[in-house]
């Protein structure tokens, strides 16, 4: 009774019209400073970027996070810390401070932050990717699986699968274009290649049609909006809390998860049925779900699978076809001269598109990939990482549990590390024609692959994927610039891509004109490829 009389009258205080302003002043102040609340605090000693309550730095970040940090850096630093909504994220911009936090403190630097879109929408009930994955036992399982089965060995035996994958695209690309009197678009003959490569290595399951297939069509559409959902500059409600109770906000990402989900069974209940009727091709997965000794379970598998298909086919394509792009303009003529006169200077024989199979022999075609890895940098701002242990920059202590973002394409376009990092020029992988020669011909040549603990297991997969593939297009083609100046590709790492707040580079629509150099030697090829892999 007492406490009611006593709420009653405090009540009656604070809505007096002189008192009521500055109790309403005082509500929305504790709600600010609640809403404004960061996970980690400010890190002192370390340069902050100016920016405004609840959002942060988040509005002035905008569509293109990489080159926003980028220009920051050259006033801030090559390291600083910046507020996205109420998570505190360190950006690392140059080559030097991303070997420093991603190498040299690798193992404080191993795990992977959550974000509320991926994690929580997209993937509550399907499962991480590795790539996606906090740091822990099950991670480490996971990554140590798939690492085994993509090390150099297990990758020299899927060569059969690149062989048969590279001549369907190059065949096909061969009969579109008739004889360089169509212009094509290489983008869906490069995807088809990079994911029925995924999908044959992992189920024994391949794209069986032709550029429209179905599968093909789902499989690339979903990825590329989970994508989108992946990323750490599209997803605003990932840093704002308050924007996860808008309504509609999660629907698209549901359908996404729910689509996902229906290919992910449909491809290992197809694999299960094979290996109860015996009729399974050797696979990853299959090879997991025969062991009596792998501890993986079901989840697991699932995981693992997502990885590949997602892994190669968000990035393999981008990389292929801003190169293909590149062959075809002035300086990529010069280009394509040069890689054919060191292809021939070492197969002198024309057996080059057999031998690409089983060595890696013309440096200047290893010089080629390892710059389309560096000038595109297919993911501009890499997958996120945390810290399980504090880690030292300078003065400051950087907590565990603080989110890293690495600005690889920065890193890529840092003057100081790279001569003339606009030029795209492969000539820098194999002279010393970098500032760094050391580094950029022997250690570690570019960031396209990210860095330390958790790098890309799947690079030598890749770049066998990518040699084969530009050997065998140089050997084929001669590509030529499109004849409307309309269908020209747009060279700039940043400016090509059809989303730029997605995670990963997706190229926009151009043509190239694709002239076969000989074709009945080309037709040769072809054939003797389909010879050797007619019972893949
Ligand atoms: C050109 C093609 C590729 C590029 C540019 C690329 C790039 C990357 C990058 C930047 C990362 C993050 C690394 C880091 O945090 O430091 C990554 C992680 C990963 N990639 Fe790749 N990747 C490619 C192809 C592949 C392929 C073909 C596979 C497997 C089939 C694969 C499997 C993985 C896995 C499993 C991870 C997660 C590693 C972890 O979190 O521990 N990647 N990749």
């Amino acid at each position: 009774m007492a406490q009611a009389a006593q709420s009653q009258s405090v009540l009656a205080l604070l809505t007096q019209p002189t008192v009521l302003p500055f109790f309403l002043i005082a509500i929305v102040y504790t709600l600010l400073k609640l809403l404004d609340r960061t996970d980690v605090p400010k890190i002192k000693g370390l340069p902050e970027i100016p920016g405004i309550p609840i959002l942060g730095n988040l509005h002035q970040l905008g569509q293109n996070h990489a080159k926003v940090a980028q220009e920051w850096s050259k006033k801030y630093g090559p390291v600083f810390q910046v507020r996205m909504g109420n998570r505190r994220i360190i950006f690392a911009n140059t080559f030097d401070s991303v070997k420093n936090l991603w190498i040299t403190n690798q193992s404080a630097l191993v795990s992977r932050p959550m974000l509320h879109t991926f994690h929580t929408v997209v993937s509550s009930s399907e499962g991480f990717t590795i790539g996606t994955s906090p740091w822990d036992e099950s991670c480490k399982a996971r990554r140590k699986a798939a690492a085994t089965a993509l090390n150099r060995p297990a990758v020299q035996s899927y060569m059969p699968i690149i062989d048969y994958e590279a001549t369907k695209s190059i065949k096909e690309m061969l009969i579109d274009s008739k004889h360089g009197e169509v212009e094509l678009d290489p983008n869906a003959y490069f995807t088809r290649y990079a994911l029925s490569t995924s999908l044959t290595l992992n189920y024994g399951i391949k794209i069986e049609g032709n550029v429209e297939d179905e599968m093909l069509k789902e499989i690339t559409h979903v990825e590329r909006e989970v994508s989108n959902f992946r990323s750490t500059s599209n997803n605003w409600a990932d840093y704002v809390p308050l924007l996860r109770l808008l309504p509609g906000g999660s629907s698209k990402p549901q359908e996404y998860r729910k689509r996902r989900g229906v290919y992910m069974h449909k491809l290992l209940n197809m694999l299960k049925q094979r290996i109860e009727d015996g009729t399974d091709k050797p696979c990853i997965s299959g090879n997991v779900l025969k062991d009596p000794e792998a501890k993986l379970s079901d989840g697991e598998i699932m995981s693992i699978g997502l990885t590949m298909v997602s892994a190669g086919l968000d990035t393999v394509p981008g990389n292929l076809i801003m190169c293909i792009a590149y062959l075809s303009c002035e300086h990529g003529q010069e280009i394509q001269k040069r890689a054919l006169a060191e292809i021939n200077k070492v197969y002198p024989n024309n057996d080059s598109w057999e031998r690409c199979l089983h060595e890696e022999k013309v440096p200047y075609i290893t010089a080629l990939y390892k710059e389309t890895l560096r000038f595109w940098s297919v993911i501009p701002i890499c997958l996120p990482r945390t810290n399980v242990k504090d880690i030292r920059w300078g003065d400051s202590v950087i907590p565990a549990g603080t989110s890293f973002y690495m600005n690889a394409y920065g890193a890529h376009y840092d003057d100081s590390h790279f001569k003339s990092p606009y030029d795209f020029n492969p000539d820098r992988y194999l002279s010393d024609d970098s500032i760094d020669d050391a580094a950029a011909s022997r250690g570690t040549p570019h960031y396209g692959y990210g860095a330390g603990s958790r790098m890309c297991v799947g690079s030598h997969l890749a770049n066998r994927e990518l040699y084969t593939a530009f050997l065998r297009m140089i050997t084929a083609f001669e590509i030529l610039p499109p004849r409307n100046k309309s269908d020209e590709a747009i060279m700039d790492a940043l400016e090509c891509n059809l989303y730029p707040t997605s995670l990963t580079l997706d190229p926009k629509p151009f043509k190239v004109g694709l002239r076969a150099r000989d074709r009945a030697v080309v037709e040769r090829w072809i054939a003797e490829s389909e010879e050797r892999t007619r019972d893949l």
